[in-house]
């Protein structure tokens, strides 16, 4: 009844709203959120209210100037009981004037790192009143005598978060490909100093260096997308048994989504920002577009869970499936290799043993994070400051598990597709997952080292491995990222145009500068000029 009434005014625009839950005072901690929603029974009514300076909603997209409703999480009080949060839809401005309603105080929280073009904004409420219906009882109800109706799982008050951060893979896979497709396409038009002096200026991507820092934000692209994939199809199964009233899946897709989100924002971040600096100069231009592009990438390692604040959720439910193992008991599909105890077998330097290692990184990590919070109980520690001091390693072997996922999922996602693929497309997407694993390998070798039977000799051979692929993968790189098939008019960029005209177009937006509407600006004649005369 409540979508009937909403839904089909938000999608004719209607209604253009916000997800307002985030408070000056509170992001993470949603049950310290202090907006209030009071039910009064007398009029059927809420009274929703921002008590304090810190109650205020702050940073919701588009809150400041677009939204005429939002989506308002607020502390549901009825009969004189807090039954914790809940959402609201409420209308904020007049739908004609767009003028803020009364009792509404709406606004710009101003300049942000990136992001210029959304209207981030603050929103406050004194005593306004809303009707009962503009509860979301979808889960939980409030009846007309203020009777709470509970819902059957309260965690299903944070499902949009879960889906946002299903979603959020798939988009560090987009952002990943718009940084790859810039900084490969400029790579091959930049040509710079001379190796040989009797040979020209090679291209940049010949160096292997700058393929070190580019190649494997193109792999992460194709990795984030199939993982992307792989996570959507998880999550439309969980809500096909939640709708049925079985929620048993939910924890395990929570944990997942958690770590996953993380690790690609994370990732995706550090890879645009290899993507601009493997740039030089040009890619520190806004023309580029790298700069605005990494400003996007690393809000979302803050926004829809800070990235700690989520590993630390996947890693609560590691440490509980490592204590459900240990008594027996069954463990969900992801966590499962979790109770593997056969005996450390020899290395392979293969990406079946490369996965298989990731795994007993993941699981040693989380057993030793189980002993150590033991230990420090047993010696009088109370749980949450055991948890406390451990938190470092939980969040490492919340990496690991997360860095197991992906690895296995892109082997497994490319493998399956393979068998559909050209023979050389098939073998050109498998040097993509080879490159993306034996990085990873190099990466954590440390970890490697210390949880499996990796020898030196076996990471020489990986790092020749490594450097192998960077040649192989060399010839087909451009087509690559000119597979993404990114219109010029989405890339945005001076440096990652199809035509590669990198100079003319620099030199192009160069001169669309205000500043160069005059030969001689007005600040000489203001401030140069009497500074060089000594009168300022
Ligand atoms: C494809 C190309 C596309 C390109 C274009 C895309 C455009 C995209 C542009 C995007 C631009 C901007 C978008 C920005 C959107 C951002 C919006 C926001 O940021 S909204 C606000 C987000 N805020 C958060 O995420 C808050 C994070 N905090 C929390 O989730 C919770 O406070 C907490 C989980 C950290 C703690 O909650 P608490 O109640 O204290 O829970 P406990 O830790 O005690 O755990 C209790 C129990 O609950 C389980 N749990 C927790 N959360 C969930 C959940 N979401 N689902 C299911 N279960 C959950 C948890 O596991 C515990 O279970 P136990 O059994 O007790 O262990
Ligand atoms: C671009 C952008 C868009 C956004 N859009 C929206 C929106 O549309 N709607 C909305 O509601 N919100 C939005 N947000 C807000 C966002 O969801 C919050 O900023 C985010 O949830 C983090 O909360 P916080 O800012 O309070 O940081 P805090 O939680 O205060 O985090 C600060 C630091 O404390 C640490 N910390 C906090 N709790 C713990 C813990 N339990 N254990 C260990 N460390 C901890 C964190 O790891 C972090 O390092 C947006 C934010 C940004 C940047």
């Amino acid at each position: 009844e409540q979508q009937e009434k909403w839904v089909p005014r938000a999608v004719n625009m209607e209604i253009i709203g916000t997800y307002a839950q985030t408070e000056l005072g509170h992001g993470t901690f949603l049950r310290g959120l202090e907006t209030t929603a009071t039910y009064d029974p007398n009029t059927e009514e809420f009274v929703l209210n921002s008590p304090t300076l810190t109650a205020y909603k702050w940073w919701p997209g588009g809150l400041a100037h677009t939204a005429n409703h939002c989506v308002v999480v607020a502390q549901l009080h009825s009969k004189g009981v807090n039954h914790g949060v809940h959402p609201f839809i409420v209308q904020i401005r007049d739908e004609d004037t767009h003028m803020p309603l009364p009792g509404v105080k709406v606004g710009e929280i101003g300049p942000k790192l990136s992001f210029s073009t959304a209207n981030n904004g603050f929103l406050g409420f004194d005593n306004f009143r809303v009707p009962r219906d503009s509860m979301l009882m979808k889960n939980a109800q409030v009846l007309k005598d203020g009777t709470y109706v509970k819902s059957r799982l309260s965690k299903l008050t944070y499902g949009t978060m879960v889906f946002i951060r299903v979603m959020i893979v798939t988009d560090m896979a987009y952002y990943l490909s718009v940084g790859a497709t810039i900084a490969i396409r400029y790579s091959a038009v930049r040509h710079q100093s001379k190796p040989k002096e009797n040979e020209p200026e090679p291209q940049i991507l010949d160096y292997v260096t700058q393929q070190h820092k580019l190649f494997i934000a193109l792999a992460s692209s194709h990795a984030f997308r199939v993982t992307g994939q792989w996570l959507w199809t998880t999550f439309v199964r969980v809500n096909k048994a939640l709708t049925s009233g079985n929620a048993d899946t939910l924890p395990e897709l929570h944990a997942v989504a958690c770590c996953l989100k993380a690790v690609t924002t994370r990732d995706a971040a550090s890879m645009v920002e290899a993507c601009r600096m493997s740039c030089g100069g040009h890619g520190y231009m806004t023309s580029s577009y790298l700069p605005i592009l990494y400003g996007i990438t690393t809000a979302a390692c803050t926004y829809e869970g800070e990235n700690t604040v989520l590993l630390l959720q996947t890693a609560r439910s590691l440490v509980k499936a490592w204590q459900k193992g240990s008594k027996g008991k069954p463990l969900s599909p992801t966590e499962a290799y979790l109770m593997d105890k056969s005996p450390v077998p020899k290395w392979e330097n293969t990406l079946d043993g490369i996965i298989a290692g990731f795994r007993r990184v993941s699981a040693g990590k989380v057993q030793d994070c189980v002993s150590k919070i033991d230990k420090l109980v047993k010696m009088g520690t109370s749980y949450e400051d055991a948890w406390n001091q451990t938190s470092v390693r939980l969040v490492a072997a919340s990496e690991a598990h997360s860095r197991a996922v992906i690895l296995a999922t892109f082997r497994a996602e490319v493998s399956r597709a393979a068998a559909a693929l050209s023979p050389p497309l098939a073998r050109v997407l498998h040097q993509l997952v080879h490159l993306y694993t034996v990085y990873w390998a190099l990466e954590r070798v440390g970890d490697l080292l210390l949880y499996t039977s990796i020898a030196e000799r076996d990471v020489q051979e990986l790092q020749q491995q490594y450097e192998d692929l960077l040649q192989k993968i060399r010839p087909n790189t451009v087509g690559l990222v000119d597979a993404f098939d990114l219109r010029d008019e989405i890339l945005n960029s001076t440096l990652g145009a199809y035509d590669g005209r990198v100079y003319e177009r620099l030199m192009e937006e160069a001169l669309k500068s205000p500043l160069n509407a005059e030969p001689v600006n007005q600040s000489f004649h203001k401030y140069l000029k009497p500074f060089m005369q000594g009168k300022l």
